[in-house]
């Protein structure tokens, strides 16, 4: 490297690199040999990047349109380089790509660490350690690279001790593409034994599409070490699942394994494509980014074209994996296959598959299920609003918590087949967190005659149930909404001895209607409750206080939202007390205290709070002093 260096220049990491380098090289180290794997992983989507670009610019193969990935050993200097004809860096690339550890959810990626090793390394794994993972094994590490179609002075020299700065300095490379070199720790000399080195490539890198090749072991010329076809092209039986697990950590930048795959041939009319789609077992960090870094990739005739997480709806955006037509144009651009009815129809039928999938594992392998239920189910549940076509098959993967259920496995089959004789609908409660859904007063009745409730608290819950309004021709109703209809669960004596009640307290319900005017759009006498004195009750259409939040939280425009219904139970000693309280004033209080309780116990937030305290007080006071006398 005697060539002169222009424009060097010294750059520091990010303020979390250190951090996160650090941890990788410790948490890691029991796994250190996955560096390779990254770097074949990264030379191999440069190689496909390059193929792709070329096919509408032949001028950037430069003469050289046969990619491969090399890999050398320097055993006097220590050092392991692998390095690529693919697509190179500028400078600029490099600084953005290479130079840039600390990415979006860096610092919650921190956060979430345990201090436990073992915990620590999957949990590395699933943010993707990538280039870096060359510090496990190399105290220093230099890349060097071009990118095709520029000027050979325009070559860049990365370096970097992995101690808190690069240095970065324009060098001229007549090769395209890029060599990462590895000047490796003290006791890390087997990796520069060929033999491991060889063992290690048809270990993790057998599936890359590209030749790897190294020199012979009598040092006469070069070979190429892995199979080098396209995994998803040979037939399903003569595929390991190892080599499909090594496949998907390549295709999905994962550092485990999947928990579940399809590999598919469709020979349609007019299409013919491979579908080798994967299940994650966990959830990326940025399943809630807007915009996902990784998603399905799309190739045509075994060619790259794009990685787009648009491939799949967005209900399925942690699907990983690849989608090879042969009926597609290979001259396509991204433009042009947003609209694509070929792709069109890929698509469709790669979202059949993967709902084939979720119903197999929900139907064969329950625990299987369970993992991608915990990591991906509040994605799911978005497949029932997003994805109208496909709601019932969606409706029967979905998984809920109910009264009967601690685990939050009930499927909608599994409650539709334990309804009670002569219930007809399927009652859920939307609350805003699981202890307000389980101590809901709302359930007071249905526990009461043992009919189970789905009980719901994720804020996609509330779009959920507005687009999933039956069931195998069951009515979904919520228990906080509306009239109580049992329908034919209702006890005819029960209705009677109610409207008994109802005369004793009509004029308690008047005065409590006035006192909390302009707070609750009426005052009722419950059938809901049997424990609790009071609770909140929403017009049949009206949006839930939480919807309302929601909206307002993201910055919508709430129509002049709907009041609720305050229910009280005559039951209740406390209203019973309040029905014949004589003083206007502590009738008023007590009134007020009524429905203040009633949005605590829903997990509402109220509007006046040191109000609720001022009146608690003064009743409590009252209390006390007349145990005192
Ligand atoms: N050999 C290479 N040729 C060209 N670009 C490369 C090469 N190696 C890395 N890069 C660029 O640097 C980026 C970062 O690589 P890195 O391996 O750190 O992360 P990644 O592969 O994007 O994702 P992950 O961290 O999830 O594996 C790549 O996305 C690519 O743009």
């Amino acid at each position: 490297m005697s060539e002169t260096l222009q424009n060097p220049e010294t750059i520091g990491f990010q303020a979390e690199a250190r951090q996160v380098l650090d941890l990788m090289i410790h948490s890691l180290y029991s796994n250190k040999e996955v560096f390779l794997r990254e770097l074949i992983s990264n030379a191999a989507d440069a190689a496909e990047k390059l193929r792709f670009l070329a096919l509408g610019d032949e001028g950037l193969y430069e003469g050289d349109s046969d990619l491969k990935i090399w890999i050398d050993v320097d055993k006097n200097a220590r050092t392991l380089t692998v390095r690529d004809n693919g697509i190179g860096m500028t400078r600029q690339e490099v600084i953005d790509h290479i130079g840039t550890i600390a990415r979006s959810g860096t610092r919650k990626f921190l956060e979430s660490l345990t201090g436990d090793q073992a915990k620590d390394s999957q949990l590395i794994g699933q943010f993707g350690v990538g280039f870096y993972s060359a510090f496990i094994v190399a105290d220093r590490v230099t890349l060097e690279t071009r990118k095709a179609g520029v000027p050979a002075e325009e070559g860049v020299r990365w370096e970097s001790d992995g101690q808190g700065e690069y240095r970065i300095a324009t060098v001229t490379r007549p090769r395209r593409g890029t060599a990462v070199t590895l000047h490796l720790r003290e006791g890390e000399d087997e990796f520069l034994d060929p033999v491991r080195l060889r063992q290690l490539i048809r270990k993790f890198s057998d599936h890359i599409p590209i030749p790897i090749v190294m020199k012979k072991e009598n040092g006469d010329g070069e070979e190429v070490v892995n199979k080098a076809s396209a995994l998803w092209t040979r037939p399903r039986d003569e595929i390991r699942p190892d080599e499909y697990e090594e496949f998907y950590k390549h295709v999905a930048h994962d550092f485990e394994g999947p928990l579940a795959w399809l590999h598919s041939r469709v020979e349609g009319a007019s299409d013919e494509y491979t579908l080798l789609l994967y299940l994650p077992r966990r959830a990326p960090f940025d399943l809630w980014d807007r915009e996902p870094a990784h998603g399905v990739k799309l190739y045509v005739r075994r060619v790259f074209i794009m990685e787009d997480p648009k491939l799949m709806p967005r209900y399925l955006r942690f699907v990983r994996g690849i989608i090879d037509s042969d009926s597609l144009p290979l001259n396509v651009s991204r433009e042009i296959l947003q609209e694509n009815r070929a792709l069109e129809r890929i698509r469709a039928g790669a979202v059949k598959k993967v709902l084939g999938l979720l119903e197999d594992l929900a139907k064969n392998e329950p625990d299987k299920y369970r993992t991608f239920w915990e990591q991906f189910g509040t994605v799911l549940k978005e497949g029932v609003i997003e994805d109208p076509k496909h709601r019932d098959r969606i409706a029967r993967l979905l998984r809920f918590a109910s009264t009967r259920d601690e685990g939050g496995e009930i499927s909608l089959a599994d409650y539709v087949a334990r309804m009670k004789e002569g219930q007809e609908k399927i009652y859920y409660l939307v609350a805003e967190n699981e202890q307000a859904a389980r101590n809901s007063p709302h359930l007071e009745v249905f526990r009461h005659k043992g009919i189970e409730v789905l009980l719901l608290w994720e804020p996609v819950d509330e779009w959920l149930v507005a687009h999933l309004t039956e069931f195998e021709g069951k009515p979904l109703q919520s228990v906080a909404k509306g009239e109580l209809d049992l329908g034919r669960l209702a006890d005819d004596n029960e209705k009677k001895a109610q409207e008994m009640v109802a005369q004793a307290f009509q004029d308690a319900l008047d005065k409590i209607r006035k006192a909390l005017a302009g707070r609750v759009a009426d005052v009722k006498l419950s059938r809901r409750l049997t424990d609790s004195p009071a609770c909140l009750v929403l017009d049949a259409y009206g949006l839930s206080r939480r919807m309302e939040s929601i909206l307002k939280a993201s910055g919508q425009l709430v129509p002049g939202s709907s009041k609720p219904i305050l229910e009280i139970n005559p039951k209740h000693p406390l209203v019973e007390r309040l029905r014949d309280e004589r003083d206007s004033k502590r009738f008023d209080d007590l009134s007020h205290l009524l429905y203040d309780q009633a949005v605590l116990a829903e997990g509402g937030q109220l509007e006046d709070p040191a109000a609720f305290v001022r009146r608690f007080n003064a009743l409590l006071q009252e209390a006390l002093g007349q145990k005192q006398a």
